[in-house]
C-alpha cells in the first residue's frame, strides 16, 4: 500500500468479486493479479485494492483506511444501523448483486403478518430485521446466525427467517416461502465520510466519472432507423430515454428521414416492435463502448 494512491476495498471472493473487478476493467483500470494476496495494484491508475470479506468493507471505508468500497446495500445498511455516525456515502448504484432481504415462512403455513408477533426469527441481519419489525409495530425475538439461516425453522431454532433471496431456490429447497420484503439491495460504490487528501480527491473524481460512464453505457444503446415524416413524432415518444434524436433527410427519398438517437434506458424487443408499428424501418440497435457526459 502506498499513501500516494487511492485505496478501494472490494470483496476478495464471493458473489460481488468478479463484477467489482469487471467494473474497474471496463473503467480502463488494469489490475495486477496477485493470487492469494490481500491487496492488488492498478498498473495504469493511482489505485490500490484491498481484497477483503464483504462484511469488513464498511469498517474499512468508515475508518478511512479505504476511501472507496464496493459493497451490497444489505451489508452497508446493517453496518450503518449499528454505527449511524459512520458517515459512509453512496456514490453510485452499480446494477449487480441484486437481491432482497426477505422474511420467509414454512411453505405450508397460511401466513399473516400478525403471525410474526412474539415469534422467533433467525437472521444474519439482526439490526435491519429489528428495524423493519419496529416499523411494522411487531415485537419478536431475533436469533442471530452467521450462515445457513434457512435451516433454522427445520432445526426448531426459529419459526421464521429473514435472509437474502434472489431466485428463491434456496428457500424452496428448504421448504420455505418468501412472505415480506425487508430491503431491496444491489452493489453500491461507497466513499468514506472522512476528509480525502487533495491528491486522492482528484483520482477519486476521475474514477467516479469513468464508473458513471460505464454504468451509463451498459444501459445505453445507439439506435438508427428510417421513417416517413408522418411517423417522427410517434417515434420520438417511443424511443426510451432519448433526449433529442438527430433527424436527417434521406437522399432521393422525399419525405423520409434517418433518425439517430442515444437511448439511455434498456431497448427491448417490444420497443422495436412498437417502433416498427409506428412506421420505422431498417432499425439498428448498437452498443456504446464509451461515454462521458
Ligand atoms: N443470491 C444472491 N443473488 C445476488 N446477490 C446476492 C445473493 N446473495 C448475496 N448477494 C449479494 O452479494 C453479497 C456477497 O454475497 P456472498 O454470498 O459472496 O457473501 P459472503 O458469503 O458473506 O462473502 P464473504 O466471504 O466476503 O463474507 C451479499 O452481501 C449481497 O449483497
Ligand atoms: O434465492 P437464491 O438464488 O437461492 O439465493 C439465496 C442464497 O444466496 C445467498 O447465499 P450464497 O449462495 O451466496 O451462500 P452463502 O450463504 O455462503 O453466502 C443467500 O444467503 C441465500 O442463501
Ligand atoms: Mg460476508
Amino acid at each position: 500500500m502506498s499513501i500516494d494512491r487511492l485505496q478501494m476495498a472490494i470483496q476478495k471472493s464471493g458473489r460481488l468479486s468478479d463484477q467489482s473487478r469487471g467494473l474497474l476493467k471496463s473503467a480502463g483500470i488494469k489490475i495486477q493479479a496477485n493470487k492469494g494476496q490481500l491487496t492488488a495494484r492498478a498498473t495504469n491508475f493511482p489505485l490500490d485494492l484491498m481484497l477483503v470479506r464483504d462484511d469488513d468493507i464498511p469498517t474499512f471505508v468508515a475508518d478511512g483506511v479505504c476511501e472507496l468500497g464496493i459493497v451490497g446495500e444489505n451489508v452497508l445498511g446493517e453496518y450503518a444501523l449499528g454505527r449511524p455516525e459512520a458517515g459512509i456515502e453512496i456514490l453510485a448504484r452499480l446494477g449487480f448483486g441484486r437481491c432482497s432481504l426477505k422474511i420467509a415462512a414454512p411453505q405450508e403455513e397460511e401466513f399473516d403478518l400478525s403471525n410474526l408477533e412474539g415469534s422467533r426469527i433467525a437472521t444474519s441481519y439482526p439490526l435491519l430485521t429489528k428495524k423493519w419489525l419496529a416499523d411494522q409495530g411487531i415485537s419478536a425475538e431475533i436469533v442471530t446466525m452467521r450462515g445457513a439461516v434457512e435451516l433454522a425453522p427445520r432445526l426448531g431454532i426459529a419459526s421464521y427467517i429473514c435472509d437474502l433471496v434472489s431466485t428463491g431456490q434456496t428457500l424452496e429447497a428448504n421448504g420455505l416461502k418468501p412472505v415480506q420484503t425487508v430491503l431491496e439491495s444491489e452493489a453500491v460504490l461507497v466513499r468514506t465520510g472522512r476528509e480525502i487528501v487533495p491528491d486522492h480527491a482528484a483520482a477519486l473524481d476521475q474514477l467516479k466519472t469513468r464508473i458513471d460512464g460505464v454504468i451509463q453505457t451498459s444501459e445505453s444503446k445507439y439506435i438508427v432507423l428510417n421513417a416517413p415524416e408522418s411517423a417522427l413524432d410517434d417515434i420520438g415518444r417511443i424511443l426510451p430515454g432519448a433526449d433529442a434524436p438527430t433527424v436527417i433527410p434521406l437522399a432521393g427519398r422525399q419525405g423520409h428521414f434517418a433518425v439517430q438517437a442515444v437511448c439511455q434506458e434498456s431497448v427491448f424487443w417490444e420497443t422495436l416492435e412498437e417502433l416498427k408499428g409506428a412506421g420505422a424501418r431498417d432499425i439498428l440497435v448498437m452498443p456504446i463502448e464509451k461515454m462521458m457526459l
